[in-house]
């Protein structure tokens, strides 16, 4: 198993790879870096695990005398900023029927879609030494670099546009006491059905101070040029960094999930993964909304008021005609849900309770049935 220490690795060609494997620490590695640039590549398409990575280096890496590009791509994922709410940006049930996971970043700013055809890069300095629009004007030069005649401009709220009207780099950004990090996204090649698809907030009536995503039209460079590729502009990029900071550092290669390497990442991780963190932390938010339910010919409105606090139902208020349902019914519905986590799973198991113990005729239970459905399909 090779084992390379950062002095070894500068003197390696900038094209050659290099893996980092566990001898010493990352940060004992590091270390060696002082008053030079280093180049990460990651070897994982987890969303958890790179987003635990970037935590590691803000976390442990001394970032006052080295400056660090982290390269990475994930299987797809929707990654939210840190102070949005997913029900009012993403459609939650399109994700879970199609496996694509959720994650909530630390950095603030609006949602996002990943997958493999979406290089992100991280650029992490003091905080002194950051700077957004030389981090941009590095992609931009790269991308030049390859294909003198494409049109990528960086703009005043950091996202670079093709043509000058389509999206292709959104940013975002985590300021520290003394260290920082500014990181991007770049669509290569990914999938914009799927973006548009997962990128529908399905969730009506969500009153919330949450910060709210701007919505662009997007394109992938290579709907432009279709002879590039996202390891020849991750590699592109890699040179003109070196070329902008005067660096020399090869592109090494890191396993995000290598506790010898970077201990204490599965926790970090971990931490990414809980509930109590994606969901748990979106700002209080109130859902009031109207809906139709039928019962064959028979149709009526209810009314749906909600407040939501960590994720969890404070109070819940589900206003169906009398006629339609009996009031002590959707009383005790909305009073079973207080409590419980604003999550399709929990909820399911909560009316599932409520089902069995409640006293009814066929038709008001098939109505309560239905009811709930209706209820939890919204979270
Ligand atoms: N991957 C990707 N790249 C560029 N633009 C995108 C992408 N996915 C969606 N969008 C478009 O941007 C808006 C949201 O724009 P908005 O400006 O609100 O938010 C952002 O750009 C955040 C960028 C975060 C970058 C981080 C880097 C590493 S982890 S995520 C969305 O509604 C779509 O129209």
């Amino acid at each position: 198993m090779i084992v390379k220490t950062l002095s070894n690795l500068h003197t390696q060609s900038q094209s050659c790879f290099r893996c980092l494997r566990a001898k010493s620490t990352l940060s004992a590695v590091i270390d060696e870096t002082v008053n030079s640039g280093l180049i990460l590549k990651s070897m994982s398409t987890d969303v958890f695990e790179n987003l635990a990575l970037e935590d590691w280096i803000h976390d442990h890496v001394d970032l006052q005398t080295r400056s660090i590009l982290f390269l990475w791509r994930n299987a797809p994922a929707v990654v939210i900023g840190r102070h949005q709410n997913p029900w009012q940006e993403c459609n939650l049930q399109a994700m879970r029927q199609k496996g694509i996971p959720l994650a909530r970043r630390r950095s603030g700013g609006g949602t996002v879609f990943h997958d493999l055809g979406n290089v992100n890069l991280t650029f992490f300095s003091s905080k002194k030494k950051y700077d957004r629009h030389r981090n941009l004007q590095v992609v931009t030069s790269a991308l030049k670099g390859l294909r003198p005649d494409l049109d990528v401009r960086a703009t005043e709220r950091f996202d670079i546009l093709l043509n000058g009207h389509h999206k292709i780099s959104g940013t975002a950004a985590k300021l520290g006491r003394t260290a920082a990090y500014h990181h991007c996204t770049l669509l290569c090649s990914t999938d914009r059905v799927l973006l548009s698809a997962v990128l529908k907030p399905t969730c009506q009536g969500i009153h919330s101070n949450a910060t709210q995503s701007v919505p662009s039209p997007v394109k992938n460079l290579l709907d432009e040029d279709p002879t590039l590729d996202a390891d020849t502009i991750m590699e592109a990029i890699a040179s003109q960094y070196n070329t902008e900071f005067g660096f020399s550092s090869p592109i090494t290669n890191v396993d995000p999930s290598d506790e010898l390497l970077l201990p204490g990442i599965q926790k970090m991780a971990h931490e990414l993964l809980a509930w109590e963190w994606i969901f748990g932390k979106t700002p209080n938010f109130r859902i009031c909304t109207t809906f139709e339910m039928k019962d064959g010919t028979s149709i009526c409105n209810v009314t749906l008021n909600m407040d939501i606090k960590k994720g969890i139902i404070e109070y819940c208020h589900i206003d169906v005609p009398s006629d339609w349902l009996p009031m002590e019914l959707s009383q005790e519905f909305s009073s079973h849900l207080i409590g419980g986590k604003c999550c399709p799973y929990e909820m399911s198991v909560l009316a599932a309770e409520l089902l069995r113990t409640a006293s009814r005729n066929k038709e008001l239970g098939r109505k309560m049935y239905n009811l709930c459905k209706k209820v939890i399909f919204m979270m």
